[in-house]
C-alpha cells in the first residue's frame, strides 16, 4: 500500500471505503472501495479533508481489511445467523435469520477481542429475536492486518461464537388457581397475558383449567395434562405466603424434580420451576398478568427453544434481574435479564 497526494490520485484504485459525516445530517459512505478515482472527485475529497490517499500495493502474508472481516464473520457465525451481503467500511453486520433466542459464547468472544487488531461486538446472549434483527458486528481495526493474527484467531476460535436456536411451537396446559376467580368473583384476567406471550413466540395454550385454591385438584390437573403430552404447564396465581397460597406446594407434591422456587428477578421473585421428565412445569406468580415485563419473559423463550434451565441458570439472573418498568418498553433490548 502507498500513500499519493489527491492531485496525483486520478485514475487510481481507492483502497478501502472513504467515509463523510455531516453532523446531524450524514453517516456514510462517499467512495467505496474499488473506485476509479475521476478528476471531478479529487475536489470532494479535498473537501472532506483528504489531502492523501492510499493506493493498493498486494504484498506477500497480508489481508485486506474486507478480506479479514470476511474470515472473522466465517469463524464466527453459526446457525441462523446470517452476515450482511455488503461490506461496508470494512465492516460485516450479524442478523437473526430465524425467530429464536441467540446464544452468544461469551468466553470465545473474549478470546477473539483479545488478539488485538480485531474487534467483535455483539447483543447479549439469550436474546429473544425474531428473523432480521440486528446481532451485531466485526472488522479489524488497520486497513491491513497481517495474515497471521487472523490466523492465531482461526486457531484459538474452533466453533462458531453466536448462533441461533430457533423456537419450538409447543402445545401449552394453563392451570389458574384461585378462589375469587373460580366462583366467577374475578374474571380470569391470566389467559389473555399468558396466550399473547406464547403465541408471539408461535406456541398455543391448547387447554385451560380454572380451579380453586386446592391442591389435590391442582395436582390432579398437572397430572392430567402430563397424560395428554402438552409440552409446557404453566400454573397461576396462589404462589406467594398467605394460607391459600397453595400453588407451590401442589407442583412440588406432583412429582418430577424441582429446579427453584423463588428467583432472583423483580417482578418475578415468587417464580417456581419443575421439570417432569423433559416437561417444564411453570408457577407464575400474579405479577406476571399485572406488569409488562416479568421474569416469564426471561424463562419462557429459553423454554421455547427446549433448553432444560437449571439453578444456576435462574440464579444468574439476579444481575440484570431489576426490571426498571420504563415508560416506553423496548425490551429484550434493556438491561432487564441481562
Ligand atoms: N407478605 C407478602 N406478601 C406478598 C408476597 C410476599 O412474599 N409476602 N409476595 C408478593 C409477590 S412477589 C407477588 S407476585 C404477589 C402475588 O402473588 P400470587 O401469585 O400469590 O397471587 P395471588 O395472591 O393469588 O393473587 C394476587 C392478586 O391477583 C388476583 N388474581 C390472581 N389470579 C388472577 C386471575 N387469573 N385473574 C384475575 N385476577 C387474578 C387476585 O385476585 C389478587 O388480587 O404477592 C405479593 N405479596
Ligand atoms: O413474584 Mo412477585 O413477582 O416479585 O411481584
Amino acid at each position: 500500500m502507498k500513500m499519493i497526494k489527491v492531485e496525483d490520485a486520478i485514475g487510481s484504485i481507492l483502497t478501502h471505503d472513504v467515509t463523510q459525516i455531516i453532523p446531524g445530517q450524514f453517516k456514510g459512505r462517499l467512495f467505496k472501495k474499488g473506485h476509479l478515482i475521476q478528476e471531478e472527485d479529487i475536489e470532494k475529497l479535498r473537501a472532506i479533508g483528504k489531502e492523501h490517499i492510499y493506493v493498493w500495493e498486494v504484498k506477500e502474508g497480508q489481508l485486506h481489511e474486507n478480506d479479514a472481516a470476511i474470515r472473522l464473520s466465517n469463524l464466527a457465525k453459526g446457525d441462523g445467523i446470517r452476515a450482511s451481503d455488503e461490506i461496508k467500511e470494512g465492516k460485516i453486520d450479524f442478523f437473526a435469520d430465524c425467530d429464536g433466542v441467540l446464544k452468544i459464547d461469551k468466553e470465545k468472544l473474549m478470546t477473539l477481542n483479545s488478539i488485538g487488531e480485531m474487534m467483535m461486538a455483539t447483543i447479549h446472549t439469550n436474546t429473544p429475536l425474531k428473523k432480521g434483527e440486528k446481532i451485531g458486528g466485526t472488522r479489524v481495526i488497520p486497513l491491513v492486518i497481517d495474515e497471521e493474527k487472523i490466523k492465531e484467531a482461526e486457531t484459538l476460535i474452533t466453533d462458531k461464537i453466536m448462533w441461533m436456536e430457533p423456537f419450538k411451537a409447543k402445545k401449552c396446559l394453563l392451570i389458574t388457581t384461585g378462589n375469587e376467580v373460580y366462583k366467577g368473583t374475578i374474571k380470569d384476567a391470566f389467559l389473555p397475558v399468558i396466550k399473547k406471550k406464547l403465541e408471539y413466540y408461535g406456541s398455543t395454550v391448547s387447554r385451560q383449567v380454572i380451579l380453586p385454591d386446592q391442591k389435590e385438584l391442582i395436582i390432579e390437573a398437572i397430572q392430567q395434562g402430563l397424560q395428554e403430552n402438552v409440552d409446557l404447564i404453566i400454573c397461576t396465581g396462589g404462589m406467594s405466603v398467605d394460607p391459600d397460597d397453595v400453588t407451590p406446594s401442589a407442583i412440588k407434591e406432583s412429582g418430577g424434580r424441582l429446579v427453584t422456587y423463588g428467583s432472583p428477578v423483580l417482578p418475578g421473585a415468587m417464580f417456581l420451576l419443575a421439570y417432569h421428565g423433559k416437561t417444564p412445569v411453570l408457577g407464575v406468580p400474579s405479577c406476571a398478568m399485572y406488569s409488562k415485563r416479568t421474569v416469564l419473559d426471561l424463562v419462557l423463550p429459553r423454554i421455547l427453544i427446549d433448553e432444560e434451565l437449571t439453578a444456576e441458570d435462574i440464579a444468574a439472573y439476579g444481575h440484570g434481574g431489576l426490571c426498571l418498568d420504563c415508560g416506553v418498553c423496548t425490551f429484550p433490548h434493556c438491561s432487564f435479564g441481562k
